[in-house]
Formats: structure tokens, C-alpha cells, sequence
């Protein structure tokens, strides 16, 4: 009986999650083998680019134990209201939803000591339970490797993408190499790769310094036969941006354009849809 019932309950939100997600045109999981190489940073540049494009945008961060989404948009006292059984997303602008398990914690360094099960629950609820509206994008910002979240989301969201991301050393390619296979497994398509801390552009002598190598991530998806979307060198700026919760739109570095072009090269490997109802701009 008591199985019986939460079976059914399963089915329930199973229900829940598929309606919601028959209203999102794209959902991209951005994925990393190995941690700290720009997962984060390029999951939230690439919601803020796309919705600064008129595309409406949810950005959903399932790093459970290290939530940086909020902090990267400035929103440090992020928290998640419910109105009814329902959790309202933060609206960073008209196009941009963003939810966090951050929105969710009393004190923001709280530690979450959760077992996969917990997780995974979670995860299902912020599919169920957010009221997102219809949105063009869904971007999932998942931890490093191939544990329980991205597993989670490849289960739940049937249709969704992976962008991976990677740094250009041999030490994170071979992580790579793991998330191409692990997509495989789950059957997610790869949207495509793109390179991060790709060389350093010495602003005094204007040289280029490979610092961690250069031309990996590329390579890897030419090994692999997946589109290579793009590079971003290692920008002191980005640092800079990301502590101060602003975006690399609001950078003056060749940087920005870079991330224009990564989006743009995303934008080609997707079918065009109609899009949802959209607007001018963001308004944060
Ligand atoms: N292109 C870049 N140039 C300079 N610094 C960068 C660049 N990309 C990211 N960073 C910095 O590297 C640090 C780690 O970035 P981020 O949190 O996005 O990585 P992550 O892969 O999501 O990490 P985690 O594995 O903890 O989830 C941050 O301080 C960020 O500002």
C-alpha cells in the first residue's frame, strides 16, 4: 500500500515534470569532467547571452554541495518564495528565471550533507514544482564528473543536451573524455564542446601565453567528431566579473566577444523553433 502510494506519487510529478518541460524548446545540461574549469561561469554567461537576446531563459543550478550560480549573478540573498505548492523562481530580468538550492539554505556557507536520494528528489522538484513559465532555454549548471545529478538529469529531461566543458590540459581532457562517454551511455547528444582558460593575453607585452596549453578541447572534439563551439582565454576580468556578480557582457575584453561567438555557434547547432513570447532585454 504504502509502496502503491508513493509509486503513484512518483507518477504524479513524473506527470508534473513532463508537462512542464513540453513548454521548453532547449534544455542544455552544461557538464565538466574535472571541477573548476568554467562550468559555472559559462552555464551563467550563456543564460545571460541568450536572454539579452530576447530568448526567454531558465537557469537551474543543480551543484547541490557547491551552489556558485547565485553568487556569479550577485544574488547573495537569493531566496526562493512558494506561493502555493509551488516554488517561484528569482527573476533576474524579464527573460532570465534562475533557481538554486542556494535560495533554499538559511545561511548562505551552510554545507548541504545529502545522499544521492535526497538529491535526486530535489532535482525532480525543481522540475516539477517551479512555476518557469514556458522558456526557450533551459540551462542546467551540473558539478563536475558523472555522478548523481547529470545522471539525474539525463533520467528526467528525455530530450536534453550537453555542452561540455573543459580547460586545455591533458589532465582535464582525459575527464572529457569521460563525460563524452557517459553522454554515450545515457544517450544525451553533446552539443558541443568549448575550451576555457584557453591562453592568457599578457597585457603588458600583448604576447600569448598558453598557460594550461591551448588547442585540447578542440582536438577532443575533432577525435570525437562533436562540434567544437568555441574558446575563452584565461581573463583576469572574468574573475573580476564573476566575484562582483556581473556577467562577461559587461566586459570590455575580447573575451565578451568570444562568448558572442560561443552563443552564436550554439544558437546554429539547435533547429530553430518559434520562440516563446519575447522581449526586448534584460533589465537587471
Ligand atoms: N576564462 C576565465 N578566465 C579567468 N578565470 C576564469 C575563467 N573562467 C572561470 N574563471 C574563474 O575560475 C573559477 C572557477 O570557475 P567556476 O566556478 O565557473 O568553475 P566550475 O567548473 O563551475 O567549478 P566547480 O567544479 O566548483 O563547479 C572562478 O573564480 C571563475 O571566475
Amino acid at each position: 500500500m504504502g509502496c502503491n502510494s508513493s509509486n503513484q506519487e512518483l507518477q504524479a510529478q513524473d506527470q508534473k515534470i513532463n508537462s512542464f518541460l513540453q513548454n521548453v524548446n532547449h534544455k542544455i545540461l552544461v557538464m565538466s569532467g574535472k571541477g573548476g574549469v568554467g562550468k559555472s561561469t559559462v552555464a551563467t554567461n550563456l543564460a545571460v547571452f541568450l536572454s539579452n537576446q530576447g530568448y526567454k531563459v531558465g537557469l537551474l543550478d543543480v551543484d547541490v554541495h557547491g551552489p556558485s550560480i547565485a553568487g556569479l549573478l550577485g544574488l547573495t540573498g537569493l531566496r526562493l518564495s512558494t506561493i502555493g505548492d509551488q516554488f517561484q523562481p528569482y527573476h533576474y530580468s524579464d527573460n532570465l528565471k534562475v533557481v538554486s538550492i542556494q535560495g533554499l539554505l538559511d545561511q548562505p556557507d551552510d554545507p548541504l550533507i545529502w545522499r544521492g536520494p535526497v538529491k535526486i528528489g530535489i532535482i525532480r522538484q525543481f522540475l516539477a514544482d517551479v512555476n518557469w513559465g514556458p522558456l526557450d532555454f533551459l540551462i542546467i549548471d551540473s558539478p563536475p564528473g558523472t555522478g548523481d545529478e547529470p545522471l539525474t538529469v539525463a533520467q528526467t529531461v528525455s530530450d536534453c543536451q550537453a555542452v561540455i566543458i573543459t580547460t586545455p590540459q591533458e589532465i582535464a581532457l582525459a575527464d572529457v573524455r569521460k563525460s563524452i562517454q557517459f553522454c554515450k551511455k545515457v544517450n544525451m547528444p553533446v552539443l558541443g564542446i568549448i575550451e576555457n582558460m584557453s591562453g592568457f593575453v599578457c597585457p603588458s607585452c600583448g604576447n600569448m601565453h598558453a598557460i594550461f596549453k591551448s588547442g585540447g578541447g578542440e582536438k577532443t572534439a575533432a577525435d570525437y567528431n562533436l562540434p567544437f563551439l568555441g574558446k575563452l582565454p584565461i581573463d583576469p576580468g572574468v574573475v573580476t566579473a564573476g566575484d562582483a556578480g556581473q556577467s562577461i557582457d559587461t566586459l570590455t575584453s575580447h573575451t565578451k566577444e568570444n562568448m558572442q561567438h560561443i552563443v552564436e555557434q550554439l544558437l546554429h547547432k539547435l533547429p530553430s523553433k518559434p520562440v516563446q513570447q519575447r522581449c526586448g532585454g534584460g533589465d537587471h
